[in-house]
């Protein structure tokens, strides 16, 4: 008789934590991703498009209830993959938020219901709130930076108070119910935190002074809403969240898998980015590049005033008492989103592995610059009537070309906001950490390097958002963990190097910048009143 088999399972694999979950709700895409706490390893993520709602020309809304619904699922994938790889969903000793800024959401306090769709950051309905603003400044001085010395911000369809008013003026549910005290407004980490602590029932109602600074509600030095700020908005307090700093405990996770858990860290994910980068001391700096870009430099406690178009915002505040880091930073509209549109609406490209590809079959762009100011420009010119241009079209340029002046175009852009930056604070940046999602693409970090004259340097992981929201959070729960501290022991990160001449690289600029000439006031710009004749007869 055969002896009897024993079958051997083999024992599930194991992984042990402590680890930390960071939400990202990007604009395109919303993830969680689980580190390992204390370093840069991700253990496991999800990740899931967020659709982008656009009605008319110049809008671009989400619906506030896809996006909690969206996280919520990537938190369910994160942890069910985190369980795959061995990990327990209880060794996650806390979770943090970093969000698309400024997007604006308003909802009803009673039934915890949105108002009205988010209006997102790039949206640009709010051109005509930022004129009739502009004429109540007193002297009929229409100074766009009137309110910089409170906010640190210009007037700007970009920035959450202008959407609010924009709000109140034109959606009759929305100014009821700030006039019922009813309304509650957030940006997207504050409607994150609201839903996941409980929403009508126990959600809570904060903020960090990141998001906060960017509402243009918030004076820069007290880090309170201003009551001159709400005034000039004409905006009701009863709106607004409590404003935290961006590391301390601000509620727990009311169901689902993290029930329990805290939520320990908040900030808005220009400024995550900054911290996952760890430029953590004074005249450090890095970009992201997104959906847009935006290059944030460290100025440390002191608030530095910019006059030459960038914005002053809170770069980070790690913990209740700790002393707040200020930033400048220049925010670029459209980056990597210039490729977005070569994809949707010209057909240009299938997907975002062919730029590189593409771009690299051509030495040059032959001349060809594009300036994608779809939605006006940020800085340094804050023109929000400069519309896109694509400059230098001859019978031989191709596809090819375009999507290198499109790669460019995002380069030269930084070059503005670094020459301002060299204006502002006098010392050149000797080189700039990047991140985001353009930076898999070599030949683009390559001109950029080109292009500035600057020596950049590719962040180890892709995820710096996420994991400058994890550091925080682990910071808040953990009094020994030093973020200062090497995240990485894979060795140094990759410097990638100018190859090109000063005198070539100042040319190419110079034509850069009469590009720039071209797409400025474009929206508004009149006709000769001959051919405005003409053109109205035909
Ligand atoms: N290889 C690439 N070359 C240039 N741009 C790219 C490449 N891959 C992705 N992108 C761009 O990067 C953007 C996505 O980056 P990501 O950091 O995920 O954005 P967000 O945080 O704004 O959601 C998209 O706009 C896309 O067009
Ligand atoms: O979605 P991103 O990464 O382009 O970031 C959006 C910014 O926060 C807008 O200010």
């Amino acid at each position: 008789m055969d002896s009897p088999t024993t079958e051997t399972t083999p024992p599930p694999p194991t992984l042990s934590g402590p680890f930390v979950g960071a939400i990202d709700e990007g604009t395109t895409s919303a993830r969680f991703i689980i580190f390992r706490a204390g370093t840069d390893e991700i253990v496991c993520f999800h990740q899931i498009e967020v659709e982008s709602i656009f009605q008319k020309e110049g809008w671009c809304e989400q619906d506030p209830m896809a996006i909690v619904n969206t996280v919520n699922e990537c938190i369910a994938g994160a942890c069910k993959k985190l369980v795959a790889v061995g990990g327990k969903v209880e060794e996650i000793v806390t979770i943090g938020i970093t969000n698309q800024r400024e997007s604006t959401v308003v909802w009803d306090r009673n039934s915890g219901q949105p108002l009205v769709n988010a209006i997102i950051w790039l949206d640009n309905r709010t051109t005509s709130t930022v004129e009739e603003l502009l004429e109540t400044i007193p002297n009929n001085a229409r100074n766009i930076n009137y309110l910089r010395p409170l906010c640190g911000l210009p007037l700007s369809p970009y920035f959450s108070g202008v959407k609010l008013r924009w709000l109140r003026d034109n959606v009759p549910v929305v100014s009821q119910a700030m006039e019922k005290g009813t309304a509650m407004f957030g940006t997207i980490d504050t409607w994150l935190m609201y839903n996941l602590t409980g929403g009508k029932d126990c959600g809570v109602h904060k903020t960090d002074v990141t998001n906060a600074s960017r509402t243009m509600l918030m004076n820069i030095e007290t880090l309170q809403w201003d009551a001159n700020l709400l005034k000039f908005f004409g905006l009701p307090k009863t709106i607004l969240p409590e404003i935290c700093s961006s590391s301390e405990f601000y509620g727990s996770i009311a169901q689902g898998v993290l029930q329990g858990i805290g939520i320990t860290s908040v900030l808005g994910d220009q400024q995550a980015a900054l911290v996952g980068q760890q430029c953590l001391a004074k005249g450090q700096a890095k970009a992201t590049y997104g959906t847009g870009c935006f290059l944030l430099y460290n100025t440390g406690p002191s608030i530095v005033h910019s006059t030459h178009g960038l914005l002053t915002t809170v770069g980070y505040q790690l913990g209740r008492k700790a002393v707040p880091f200020y930033a400048l930073e220049g925010s670029v509209s459209i980056a990597g989103a210039a490729f977005n549109w070569l994809r949707d609406n010209m057909n240009l490209i299938q997907n975002s592995g062919q730029i590189e590809t593409m771009a690299s079959t051509v030495d040059n762009s032959l001349d060809v610059y594009f300036v994608p100011a779809f939605n006006g420009l940020y800085a340094p010119y804050w023109n929000q009537d400069a519309r896109g241009v694509i400059c230098g079209l001859s019978e031989e340029t191709t596809s090819e070309h375009i999507v290198r002046a499109t790669l460019e175009a995002v380069c030269f852009q930084v070059r503005d906001i670094l020459d301002s930056m060299h204006k502002d604070c006098k010392i050149p940046l000797a080189k700039l950490m990047v991140d985001g999602g353009m930076t898999v693409n070599n030949l683009f970090l390559q001109l950029q390097s080109d292009l500035v004259g600057i020596q950049v340097l590719r962040a180890k992981i892709a995820e710096t958002t996420a994991l400058g929201a994890a550091m925080a959070a682990y910071k808040a729960v953990e009094n020994r963990y030093q973020m200062e501290a090497p995240l990485s022991k894979s060795g140094p990160r990759e410097a990638i190097k100018p190859s090109i001449s000063a005198t070539d690289r100042n040319l190419r600029y110079q034509k850069w910048k009469m590009a720039i000439d071209r797409s400025l006031n474009w929206e508004t710009s009149t006709l000769p009143q001959g051919e405005r004749e003409a053109f109205d007869g035909a």
